[in-house]
């Protein structure tokens, strides 16, 4: 099933428009928002969730009109907020009973084969006993995954979901969204590239409440092909190569002085040797150009 997004434009009384006649049309799989703080990327989630309603445009997910019948698609949408609150002070397998019968799941043979398969997916099953109060950042992420796939969703959306995580929990929740993203549409928002990298088929650079570049990561990456340069330079001569070069980024090596990437059709000079390009490459094009940036 795909979602679409036509037109959709959402101001806040305060007169932040969060999203700017924004077009998107995602299908199944891992779906990457990626953009960088205050870009728009929980106002477009919140939107699509119908916890808020836009000024204009329309959102369809297969036949569902979602902004006129937003019950139809709360049944079938997983989502997890940025923030999820207080846990009370119940074990996890409790609260998904508790989270299973609230959603109408009478039978409690049904709920747990069904809490027993969602804490499963989630890595979770081992730790089923313990207060969810008690679970480190990394395992209520998961914990919020396991109880949004207690409806059976279609379309999932999670909200920067490893923001906070250490490297290890990261990695294990990016497993447990792989596995869930097989046959669904879900959409992560996150500001990390590596995320992106990592888990999605196709994503979004978003800032400004708009859509700057829409591609597969590995799409991204070629349309880049001999176009991403580097160069090695003392740290006092950054500023001049950022006035004569479209620098993306720079990074320290161990001697303090710098690798800058520059994004040039051509070999800027001769001292610039071309590299292959990377995903990071692809977000900092866009930010800089700030415009919507169809083919590079
Ligand atoms: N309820 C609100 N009322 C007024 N302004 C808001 C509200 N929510 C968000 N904004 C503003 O809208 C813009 C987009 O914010 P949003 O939270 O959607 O971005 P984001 O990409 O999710 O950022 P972050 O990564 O910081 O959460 C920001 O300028 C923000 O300050």
């Amino acid at each position: 099933m795909k979602l679409v997004i036509k037109d959709l434009t959402k101001t806040y009384k305060n007169g932040v428009k969060a999203i700017d006649h924004l077009n998107l049309e995602i299908g199944t799989g891992m779906f990457g928002l990626l953009g960088p703080n205050g870009a728009g990327k929980s106002s477009l989630m919140r939107t699509i969730a119908t916890l808020q309603k836009p000024d204009s445009g329309t959102i369809t997910f297969g036949d569902i009109n979602v902004l006129e019948d937003n019950m139809a698609l709360r049944k079938i949408l997983g989502y997890l907020p940025q923030s999820f609150g207080v846990y009370p002070k119940m074990s996890a397998e409790a609260l998904l009973d508790y989270f299973a019968t609230l959603k109408g799941i009478h039978s409690k043979t049904e709920r747990q084969a069904l809490i027993k398969e969602v804490l499963e997916i989630t890595n979770l099953y081992e730790m089923r006993k313990k207060y969810v109060a008690g679970y480190s950042g990394g395992m209520k992420q998961r914990f919020g995954i396991a109880q949004l796939l207690l409806n059976n969703p279609k379309l999932i959306i999670v909200d920067e979901p490893t923001a906070g995580l250490d490297p290890a929990e990261r990695h294990r929740f990016l497993n447990v969204l792989r596995e869930v993203g097989t046959n669904c549409t879900v959409i992560f928002s996150t500001h990390i590239v590596e995320d992106v990298k990592e888990l999605c088929n196709d994503m979004a650079i978003l800032n400004g409440g708009r859509i700057l570049k829409q591609a597969t990561p590995t799409q991204a990456r070629l349309e880049l092909k001999n176009r991403i340069w580097t160069k090695t330079i003392d740290r006092d001569d950054l500023e001049a190569h950022e006035a004569q070069f479209n620098v993306l980024s720079s990074n320290y090596n161990e001697d303090n002085s710098l690798n800058i990437r520059v994004f040039n059709d051509v070999q800027p000079s001769a001292d610039f040797i071309a590299v292959e390009p990377q995903l990071d490459d692809v977000y900092f094009i866009a930010l800089k150009s700030d415009e919507p940036v169809a083919a590079l």
